[in-house]
């Protein structure tokens, strides 16, 4: 089939009755779902931009095994310009969204693209989970399938292992083996976007523990399978709130969800890692699974930190407060940001190496520096939109108000901003910067950088152990040392008397 239209993957959606729980209500029909609908139109006009001739030669490209056209997120990375091709759909994918949805379809497609590139991390511990890996990729690549995931256990006790649980079976694990697969109990979170996806690829972050082999799992199912429970956490929009006064958050939620397991059966040709710690502690490191999805990650956050920035200037210029030095360092400093996470973008581009497969790694350090950064330069630029709009941020109509001809003039006159900027221009700017910085909807979106890909506190410890791991040494601390002892009287003295 190749690249699907946003009907075929609403379509898709209809097709299908995953259990989806919001407020303790089994939601039947997600599509229609007043907190669901928007998102997934969202979601659609990506899945439209592969059949627009503006993008789709930026974003898709012909298969060579099928010589159908497929989304650039499958294509594997043998050289810069490869590397290239997929930022063109991760830039054009988080334009549409600016940035503001994390989990769109090329997110997961990477991971799995790059799983299967590495089917010989799984072969390792049997052939048929290389076979399954390469066979999965096929089949969401040819079906054009929207993914979420679950890596994460729920957080029970974290001063303990998974075996070590209160509950056996409170994070997910294998109850036993049959002919036909897996049977798999349990939780996983945070799957974001679930309730509107077509599949979930459960692994996990390394981090098990001996006795923690039958946690150590990885395998791919349809959200329809029997058994599988989508928990959603309470909407942040309810659905019925216009875009005028949202015009965020009212579009772009990304639901997120616990993922239950009852017993559910995932057959043998959707198991990746079967109840293995040693796997699953390598699959990051040896493979790139987490490195590949990173470049993505950085595009996608780019976009998101360049909109902030955009939406404080404008704030800024409406109300005619960006002649003050105060503001101009401010947004200075949200510009220099943003170069900053462009120039370490392009450099792990242009830096990337070579594995033994063929596949053209982004280099790690930067990825991981932007990884480092994001989770305080976003919440800062938030901080400094706050900063910026003040008052102004809560002193917004709605736009109710503008429509009433009792009020309207009123409205016209007392909101406007410096000469030129109308009130409703105004009115609109600051709730669309409120929505960032003020709504629930905004806090997701701040929590989202935080930890979207895992705890950012032991990502720096990680990254400092393996920075002194590639330096053992330090070679021009160790020359200025040689240098000056040598030039020193001391040392000099030292010699004399020796
Ligand atoms: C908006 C959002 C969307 C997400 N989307 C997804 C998704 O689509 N799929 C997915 O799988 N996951 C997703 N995640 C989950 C994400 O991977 C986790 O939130 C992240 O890995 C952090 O884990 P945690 O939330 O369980 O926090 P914890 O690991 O429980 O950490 C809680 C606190 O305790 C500290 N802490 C815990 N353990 C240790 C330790 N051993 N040493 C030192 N400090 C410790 C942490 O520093 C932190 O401050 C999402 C998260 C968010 C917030």
């Amino acid at each position: 089939m190749g690249i699907r239209t946003g009907e075929q993957y609403i379509n898709g959606l209809r097709s299908r009755t995953p259990e989806v729980w919001l407020r303790g209500e089994k939601i039947t029909d997600v599509v229609n779902h007043p907190v669901f609908k928007q998102p997934i139109k969202e979601i659609a006009k990506l899945f439209d931009l592969q059949h627009d001739p503006e993008y789709q030669d930026k974003i898709t490209h012909i298969c060579e095994e099928t010589g159908e056209r497929v989304n650039n997120g499958y294509l594997i990375p043998r050289n810069g310009e490869d590397l290239k091709a997929r930022r063109q759909l991760f830039e054009i994918w988080a334009e549409s969204t600016f940035g503001l949805m994390g989990r769109t379809p090329d997110f997961l497609n990477i991971v799995v693209t790059s799983m299967a590139t590495n089917d010989w991390f799984f072969r390792q511990y049997g052939e048929q989970y290389g076979d399954n890996i390469i066979n999965y990729y096929r089949y969401i690549r040819d079906n054009d399938l929207f993914l979420t995931h679950a890596i994460v256990n729920p957080q029970n006790d974290r001063s303990k292992a998974s075996f070590e649980q209160n509950d056996e079976f409170s994070h997910l694990g294998v109850v036993k083996e049959t002919e036909a697969g897996l049977i798999v109990r349990g939780a996983k979170m945070l799957a974001t976007l679930a309730p509107i996806t077509d599949e979930v690829i459960v692994y996990s972050y390394p981090g098990f523990k001996p006795g923690d082999d039958k946690y150590a799992i990885s395998f791919a199912l349809p959200l329809d399978t029997p058994g599988l429970r989508i928990y959603c956490r309470e909407e942040m929009q309810d659905g019925k709130r216009s875009t005028w006064d949202h015009p965020l958050a009212s579009r772009f939620e990304e639901m997120d969800a616990i993922l239950v397991f009852h017993d559910v059966l995932v057959p043998w040709e959707r198991v990746f890692i079967n109840q293995n710690a040693e796997a699953g502690n390598l699959l990051y490191p040896k493979t790139g699974a987490n490195l590949q999805p990173s470049h993505q990650s950085a595009v996608r956050g780019l976009c998101k930190l360049s909109f902030v920035t955009d939406v404080a200037c404008s704030v800024a210029d409406a109300i005619g407060v960006d002649g003050f030095l105060n503001v101009q360092n401010q947004l200075s400093e949200l510009i220099q940001g943003v170069e900053t996470i462009r120039a370490l973008a392009r450099i792990a581009e242009y830096e990337y190496t070579l594995t033994d497969q063929g596949e053209a790694l982004p280099n790690i350090v930067p990825l991981e520096t932007i990884r480092g950064l994001l989770p305080k330069m976003y919440p800062r630029a938030i901080e400094i939109l706050q900063t910026i709009g003040a008052g102004g941020l809560l002193m917004s109509p709605s736009g109710a108000d503008f429509v009433n001809p009792e009020i309207m003039e009123d409205m016209e006159k007392y909101y406007v901003g410096r000469l030129g900027v109308s009130s409703e221009k105004r009115v609109r700017l600051f709730k669309l910067a409120w929505d960032l910085c003020g709504e629930a909807f905004g806090q997701r979106l701040l929590q989202y950088e935080r930890y979207y890909s895992g705890d950012p506190v032991r990502k720096m410890g990680m990254f400092y152990n393996v920075h002194k791991k590639n330096n053992p040494s330090y070679p021009l601390v160790e020359r200025a040392l040689e240098e000056s002892l040598l030039m020193s009287e001391e040392y000099k003295t030292k010699v004399q008397n020796v």
